[in-house]
């Protein structure tokens, strides 16, 4: 359900049409597109090339001025337009919350006014407040008493909250620091992952763009389409140099967070435990030596120089990133280009060690992709 489809939609402000006196300019430009149902299409490009304009004549919030949008084969133009409202969710930056309402009635006020009882609207605004990945005390509070990223997280369960097909978000984390925002994507991703939504999702940021998006437009200013694709199609065949001057640099390299990793064979690893001695760890003849826990995750390295008596926290070095097995020939080659010893670490589903492989190893692999499928072969996320 909540296929989106644009079809030659232009909108050019200052129509004698449009309630909204603006200076005539054109600023989505004959749009044809389809947001496939249950997949995240992302709408990225440079400041005021239209992707607010875009997003909002979906709910109507903005009139085209020709072209139609339609939702699983219907004209948008042909609803009542609360009707409308009520199956797409939207989310904007800073939340927009009620601010003298408290969490839980942000949540429950859709729902409410839809008709839902008071107490099944709370019991599923609770459930919506802990599956965003808020703790159920904020619910009392008012949004002012909450940090950034939890105010988009309310934004998030309120959208959600009459479990409509479409979503429509409007850069909605963008007013957080990077590393909530980190954190805001992934759940964000969990949380899609298991509900199937149609999202149409706009940033101007080209690194949330492929993170996110199953599909991703580039429009360029003048609200003009610059380019349809998968993440990696985009980052390994930017059609022009507009797109490829936006996707930016370093792309080669992070084309490879969309590979898989075959079957590697990876290198057994010797390790110690924390409060191994300076012999044992010398015992084992390498000058960087891995420390895991009791459950065999990997901690850190260790020079083995480094130690006086035994292995303590204080000594671990702690730059190296850890490769899934199951994760991307990105992951790989990072866990060994910042493994201090030069072999990145691998471990498990449940985070223990499986072993270790060098970026000397990883290259070859990069390379036998290459000729297999040019410029292709890339899996989703
Ligand atoms: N009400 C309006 N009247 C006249 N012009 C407008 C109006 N709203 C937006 N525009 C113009 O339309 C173009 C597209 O604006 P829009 O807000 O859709 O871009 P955007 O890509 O979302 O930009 P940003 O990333 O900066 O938010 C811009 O040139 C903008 O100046």
């Amino acid at each position: 359900m909540g296929m989106i489809r644009f079809e030659g939609v232009t909108k050019r402000y200052g129509d004698p049409s449009d309630s909204d006196p603006g200076q005539g300019s054109v600023a989505v430009d004959d749009l044809t597109l389809e947001a496939p149902t249950g997949r995240i299409t992302v709408l990225v490009g440079p400041s005021g090339c239209g992707k607010t304009t875009t997003l909002r004549m979906v709910n109507r919030m903005i009139t085209p001025t020709s072209g139609t949008i339609s939702i699983d084969g219907r004209d948008t133009a042909s609803f009542d337009v609360a009707e409308l409202r009520r199956g797409i969710g939207y989310v904007i930056q800073h939340a927009g919350l009620f601010p003298h309402r408290t969490v839980l009635d942000n949540v429950t006020t859709v729902p409410r006014l839809l008709g839902t009882d008071r107490r099944t609207a709370r019991s599923r605004a609770m459930e919506l407040i802990e599956r965003v990945g808020l703790d159920p005390a904020l619910a009392r509070r008012y949004p002012a008493q909450l940090s950034g990223g939890q105010q988009q997280r309310v934004g998030v369960a309120r959208a959600l909250a009459a479990d409509p097909p479409v979503m429509l978000m409007d850069e909605p984390f963008s007013a957080v620091d990077p590393v909530v925002r980190e954190q805001l994507q992934n759940e964000f991703l969990r949380l899609q992952s298991e509900l199937g939504k149609t999202i149409l999702f706009v940033t101007h940021d080209i690194d949330e763009a492929v993170k996110l998006g199953d599909q991703v437009a580039v429009l360029r200013v003048g609200g003009v389409l610059a380019q349809l694709d998968s993440p990696a199609k985009l980052l390994a065949d930017p059609v022009d140099d507009f797109v490829a001057g936006f996707v930016g640099r370093d792309r080669g390299y992070r084309a490879l967070s969309f590979a898989a990793a075959p079957e590697l064979s990876l290198t057994d690893e010797p390790t110690v435990r924390l409060g191994a001695t300076a012999a044992e760890v010398q015992a084992l003849g390498s000058v960087w030596v891995l420390c895991v826990g009791d459950a065999d995750e990997p901690l850190g390295w260790v020079r083995a120089a480094a130690v006086d008596r035994e292995v303590t926290r204080e000594v671990l070095h702690r730059g190296g990133t850890v490769a899934a097995t199951n994760g991307s020939l990105r992951e790989l080659l990072d866990a060994s280009l910042s493994s201090p010893s030069g072999r990145g670490v691998v471990a498990d589903a449940d985070g223990r060690l499986v072993g270790t492989i060098r970026a000397a190893d990883v290259v070859p692999v990069i390379e036998a992709r290459r000729d297999r499928a040019p410029a292709e072969g890339a899996t989703s996320r």
